[in-house]
């Protein structure tokens, strides 16, 4: 967590008249902390209740003289707290950190941080000639734990929203076929499926193994060259967009589209840039990530549905996710004369 600033320390921070970017480099102190911290399990350790740096440090196999170093810097950053000569993890850590969490960001935090580190290098050059360097998914498939973050990392999402996604999305009645591009996990097709008995859902992923179970069926395939099959009810792009430059995401929206019987419907879910100073943040550095990894970027709404339009299809209005503002999904109708 950020260091807690005053008001006064933020101004001259503002002002220029303190360095800022020491407030990145104790962020990045603070990474490499948390790391080393979940390596030894510390956070897990605590969740169990207070202890002293020698029962820490026993019960992590570590020595009390670098613990109480590392400890140091999780207490500035508000990791963990120490009270009457105990340290305990902060409601923040207890929240996110430990392999209990709800959410376990460390996981999120370490695959980020490989990204940063591994994926960004070159990141000036490739600013300086506008080639990004490309080559994100074959980097990631090179590393199975961090393919296995990066999958989970969307399965979780996935499971967190789509109840809300299938309630903002009514198919039209009798619908039989779903046509899920880029669905990795198939959790959204699942749900829908499960929503509407009758429908089956095919999947297709460059980075799935083919199979089948109960009514769906995954395909494995590059979605720019692979033939898609065509007359669905219901074909969706959720979080693709972005992975693509501007002409081939336009392209596959056109693609999409084609796959769709008269009246079908195609359904985009996607980050958009907004929400709280924090998403905006987070935002700005998703997308930079996403040029410079993968060509792709964070698009604007009326981007997409300039897309979605130019596609032949009808547009509503774009809906944000009340479970995560920084989504929304926009539902667009083929006519019945198109095509
Ligand atoms: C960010 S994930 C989104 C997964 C899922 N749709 C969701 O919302 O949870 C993007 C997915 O698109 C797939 N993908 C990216 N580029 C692709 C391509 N050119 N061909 C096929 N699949 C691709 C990736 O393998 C990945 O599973």
């Amino acid at each position: 967590m950020p260091v807690d600033l005053s008001p006064h320390e933020v101004a001259a921070f503002r002002r220029g008249e303190a360095p800022a970017p020491m407030l990145d480099l104790i962020g990045l102190m603070a990474c490499h902390a948390i790391r080393a911290a979940r390596t030894l399990g510390l956070f897990d350790a605590l969740a169990a209740g207070p202890l002293t740096t020698d029962e820490l440090a026993a019960a992590v196999g570590a020595a009390p003289d670098g613990l109480e170093q590392l400890l140091g810097l999780l207490r500035a950053t508000g990791y963990v707290e120490r009270h009457d000569g105990r340290h305990a993890n902060t409601p923040a850590t207890a929240a996110w950190l430990c392999s209990t969490s709800p959410v376990d960001y460390g996981r999120i935090l370490g695959l980020w941080q490989a990204i940063v580190e591994e994926q960004w290098d070159g990141l000036a050059a490739a600013v300086r000639s506008g080639t990004p360097a490309g080559g994100f998914y074959t980097w990631l498939a090179a590393r199975p734990d961090l393919s296995s973050a990066f999958h989970d990392l969307q399965r979780g999402l996935a499971e967190w929203l789509a109840e809300e996604v299938v309630s903002r999305v009514p198919l039209p009645e009798g619908s039989k076929s779903l046509l899920d591009l880029g669905g990795d996990h198939g959790v959204y097709a699942e749900a829908f499926c499960r929503a509407y008995p009758g429908l089956s859902g095919t999947i297709v992923d460059g980075a799935v193994t083919e199979r089948s179970a109960g009514p769906l069926t995954w395909r494995t395939a590059d979605l720019l060259t692979a033939d898609l099959p065509g007359e669905q009810d219901v074909t969706v792009l959720f979080n693709v967009l972005h992975g693509f430059g501007a002409p081939d995401a336009a392209a596959l929206v056109a693609k999409a589209a084609g796959t769709l019987r008269a009246g079908g419907l195609l359904v985009v879910l996607e980050s958009l840039p907004c929400g709280t100073t924090a998403d905006l943040a987070f935002g700005a550095g998703f997308s930079l990530n996403l040029w410079h990894t993968q060509g792709g970027a964070l698009y604007p709404a009326e981007t997409i549905r300039g897309w979605l339009e130019a596609a032949g299809c009808t547009a509503g209005p774009w809906q944000e996710l009340t479970r995560s503002p920084a989504h929304a999904l926009v539902t667009a109708t083929k006519p019945a004369d198109h095509g």
